[in-house]
């Protein structure tokens, strides 16, 4: 797909760490609105793909674009978060000693400084958003709990909703579903296949009937380049995912 009507567009991305090559001319294109799934062995350049878009990482060679026209290389982690990329690590970091509610509007996007967080007063328009994504995050009922009592899940919950009370545009997950309840895991599908429709959303996963239930295209990374991409049936069957990963 064109550069100009994508997402997130990374063409011939290469990183070296002394000498070994990370990543290793790896494009990959994400459609606006799209969800996709990334999985691969250990070691096969994910949290380095997610590093590189997110700034944390400077890649030697290529491309990373974002919205078609900004190029992420350019720019560093707090410019890109500001951009509209947000990314969820694997393990919870939600402020436990507060309520779920006062985690979500500490999170809201709004003109804040220290001052302005700290005499601001919410508006209608706020709250509203806080509901919505209350109701999303599947924890309305615990508003005025303090995050520290919820479950792995639910703290994995808040964090997503916390994500998004910054209206990203991009979301990066790095394996959501791990620690999880079966139930959890099913219900993590659910939200992110709501958040998808209008986000754009980039699951890493090593859980493949999680991934199955998501019901999208699937990108394996191999050695820090695309092994192969399509549905997850269509990966399954290539041998050569099989031999690297499935087969394990
Ligand atoms: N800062 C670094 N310095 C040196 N080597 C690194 C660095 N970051 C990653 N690597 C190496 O790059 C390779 C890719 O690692 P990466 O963490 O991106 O893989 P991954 O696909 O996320 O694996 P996992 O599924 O285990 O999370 C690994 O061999 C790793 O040891």
């Amino acid at each position: 797909m064109a550069r100009s009507t994508s997402q997130l567009y990374l063409d011939g991305v290469s990183v070296s760490f002394d000498g070994f090559k990370a990543i290793n001319d790896l494009s990959l294109t994400i459609d606006p609105g799209e969800m996709r799934a990334i999985i691969g062995p250990n070691g096969a350049g994910k949290t380095t793909m997610m590093d590189i878009i997110t700034g944390k990482t400077r890649p030697d060679a290529g491309e990373v674009f974002f919205n078609g026209v900004i190029d992420l290389t350019g720019e560093d982690e707090a410019s890109i978060a500001e951009l509209g990329i947000g990314r969820k690590f694997q393990k919870p970091t939600v402020f436990e000693s507060h309520t779920v509610w006062d985690n979500l509007e500490l999170s809201l996007k709004a003109p804040r400084g220290p001052f302005a967080t700290l005499f601001h007063v919410i508006t209608g328009a706020e709250k509203k958003r806080i509901e919505e994504l209350l109701e999303l995050i599947r924890l309305g009922e615990k508003r005025d709990e303090l995050a520290a009592n919820l479950s792995h899940g639910q703290k994995q919950w808040l964090e997503i909703g916390m994500l998004l009370a910054q209206d990203p545009k991009l979301l990066l997950v790095d394996e959501p579903a791990a620690g999880m309840t079966d139930a959890e895991t099913a219900e993590t599908a659910e939200l992110l296949k709501e958040i998808a429709k209008d986000h754009s959303v980039v699951v890493v996963e090593h859980d493949m009937d999680f991934v199955r239930s998501l019901g999208v295209k699937v990108t394996v990374l191999h050695e820090g380049s695309v092994l192969a991409e399509g549905s997850l049936d269509h990966v399954s069957a290539d041998e050569r995912v099989v031999e690297v990963y499935l087969g394990r």
